[in-house]
């Protein structure tokens, strides 16, 4: 759908440079998503892997997030193993609903309540993501929580448009529960990509 360098604005990642690739195509449906226009992959061009490489090396990027859209829905072993090649780390932002193909160096996880994940989800994830836009998505999170990997890193991210609503709620219960930490999506803040 688009790519661009900007700085990685959420979770374990956030404030460090950050080539973004945006795979259209989602089957998961979010009433909140903040890219809805992603969800139609016919309705945007088809870039090809070695004209993204080549844009992706211009620059000093050392790190790449293929983000979407659902990106997991995609075979992702070329782009990865090239990226790697180059000495670009990879990460993907993923609602873990579906396998994923290719070898990447970080996994968030953000689990959906529109689509379960798989079980893979669980045990790839190196940080768990929890969109909080309701008081029972606390709850929902530790659900998520008990079931990854001991070394999973957690985060809270409040729902972008119900952020005055729920960062008291998500500081409160950080404070109460130090093994979550507080997620913002500080490129909004930033008006950067
Ligand atoms: C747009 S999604 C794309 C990747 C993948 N489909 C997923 O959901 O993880 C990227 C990240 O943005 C989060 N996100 C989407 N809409 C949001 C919103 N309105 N407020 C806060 N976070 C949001 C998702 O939970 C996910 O962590
Ligand atoms: N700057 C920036 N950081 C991000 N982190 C996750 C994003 C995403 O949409 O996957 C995102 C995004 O769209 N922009
Ligand atoms: S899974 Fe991700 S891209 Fe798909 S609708 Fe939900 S937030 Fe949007
Ligand atoms: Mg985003």
């Amino acid at each position: 759908m688009e790519h661009f360098y900007t700085i990685q604005g959420e979770g374990f990642h956030s404030g460090r440079a950050a080539y973004f690739v945006r795979l259209a195509g989602c089957d998961v449906g979010c009433v909140w998503c903040d890219v809805k226009e992603s969800w139609d992959a016919g309705s945007h061009p088809v870039v090809k892997l070695d004209a993204l490489m080549k844009e992706i090396i211009a620059t000093k990027a050392d790190f790449c997030v293929i983000t979407g859209g659902e990106p997991a829905l995609y075979d992702l072993t070329g782009i990865c193993s090239l990226l790697k090649r180059n000495g670009i780390e990879t990460a993907i932002e993923t609602s873990g609903t579906a396998p994923l193909a290719g070898d990447v160096d970080w996994y968030c996880f953000s689990p959906k309540k529109f689509k379960a994940p798989v079980e893979e989800a669980y045990y790839k994830a190196n940080e768990l993501k929890v969109v909080i836009n309701h008081p029972s998505d606390f709850s929902w999170a530790e659900e998520h929580a008990v079931k990854v990997n001991a070394s999973c890193k957690l985060y809270l991210q409040p729902e972008w448009s119900k952020q005055e609503r729920f960062l008291p709620q998500i500081i409160a219960y950080v404070k109460e529960n130090p093994k979550w930490s507080l997620s913002l999506q500080t490129h909004k803040f930033m008006n950067i990509p």
